[in-house]
């Protein structure tokens, strides 16, 4: 008799189980007609043939100079391993003690970095209200920080992630970019390595409804109408409608949730780098619509910079297309003070939600200048 048979085998799913943590059950999509951005919908699997590439090239870059955020599906990721980014996402707020969010909390006024948890009402919105949102955050290289003992055993799930995000989604995207300028295509992905010192990062938010007065005194305002610092935000659609961005027409128009896809949007970073052919788009959250109040709002995102030592000069002599447009971002091209990532990223994250504001008469807008750059925030 063959004894093998008789044995039971574990099967491969018990083999290979995730760490059992609770299932975070999101807001339903809301019902009321809100008036949404127009944007490109890139089918990643397209990106794998010269031809596809050649189509999504136009498609990205017209996106991007018009809306500065664009859509991306079939990214290679499944809807079950979004569900459990998600469920991680929570985890991380829902399941660590205020005690553990305390000894892990970023030190972002002493370091100007994020790392760790960002706790609620750090951050200065309107009329002396502050926010609601907890945030946490893991560089790419999950191994560069300690985090909170209960998720130690997700950090190969968390590692995985980052790992998707950046070579499956950022490198195809910087690739389309790239060629929208007619840059070699390897351009922004070499100033991107994963293994360089920088702070691409996983970051994990959680938004808490807020009381009806502070609802009142910011406008409805939970985060503040602002640009990423870096080259391109990945975020991972959920259903609570609540980011807007700023068109070009002055019209506030929502992000449409789409399950299992992708929202990509442009920042600081890629505006200089592309001497302002692509210039990072306004956008904000507000409050969600009636019918998604009282849920909290998790959200799942990877935030791209450039490498810390990348130089944020205009890449003028590279791009036959900025030869012909000329430098339109907010450094001078010859400028031999244009910042690198580093102290961009540090004077931005530091100044964020802290900083005095000047208020600019007879408008929703306040400035400050980070490395003698106009940085501007809405309301
Ligand atoms: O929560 C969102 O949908 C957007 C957040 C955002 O814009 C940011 O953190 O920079
Ligand atoms: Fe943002």
């Amino acid at each position: 008799m063959n004894t093998s048979q008789s044995i039971p085998q574990p099967s491969l799913s018990v083999a290979m189980s995730l760490p059992p943590i609770p299932h975070y059950t999101p807001a339903p999509p809301t019902q009321e007609e809100l008036e949404y951005a127009d944007l490109a919908i890139i089918d990643l699997s397209k990106a794998s043939t010269a031809e596809g590439r050649a189509e999504l090239t136009i498609q990205a870059r017209d996106s991007v100079k018009e809306h500065g955020f664009l859509y991306v599906i079939n990214h290679g990721w499944t809807q079950d391993q979004n569900n459990r980014i998600f469920d991680i996402a929570d985890f991380t707020f829902s399941q660590v003690s205020d005690e553990e969010k305390k000894k892990y909390e970023s030190k972002i006024l002493e370091t100007s970095t994020y790392r760790g948890y960002k706790p609620r009402q750090f951050w200065h919105i309107d009329a002396g209200v502050h926010d609601q949102i907890e945030h946490y955050n893991t560089n790419r290289d999950v191994n560069k920080q300690p985090h909170p003992e209960i998720i130690r055993p997700l950090l190969p799930e968390i590692d995985a992630f980052a790992k998707h995000n950046h070579f499956d989604i950022l490198f195809p995207i910087l690739r389309l970019l790239a060629a929208g300028m007619e840059l070699p295509e390897d351009t922004f992905i070499n100033k991107h390595r994963f293994d360089a010192t920088g702070e691409t990062s996983v970051r994990f938010m959680k938004y808490y409804p807020r009381s009806e007065e502070d609802e009142g005194k910011t406008n409805q305002v939970w985060l503040k109408g602002h640009t990423d610092i870096g080259s391109i935000t990945i975020l991972w659609s959920q259903p609570v409608s609540a980011l807007q961005i700023l068109s070009k027409d002055g019209k506030w128009r929502h992000i449409r949730h789409m399950d299992n896809a992708l929202v990509i949007n442009t920042g600081d970073a890629l505006e200089f780098l592309s001497g302002g052919y692509y210039k990072p788009t306004i956008h904000r959250v507000i409050q969600p619509p009636k019918d998604q109040r009282g849920y909290t709002r998790v959200g799942a995102f990877y935030f791209v910079m450039p490498d810390d030592e990348v130089k944020l000069a205009p890449l003028v002599k590279e791009s036959p297309v900025l030869q012909n447009v000329g430098n339109l971002s907010r450094f001078s091209q010859d400028a031999s003070d244009v910042p690198t990532m580093e102290q961009w990223r540090k004077g931005r994250t530091k100044a964020y939600g802290t900083s005095q504001l000047k208020k600019v008469d007879g408008s929703n807008i306040e400035e400050e200048y980070i490395n003698g750059v106009l940085v501007q925030h809405f309301n």
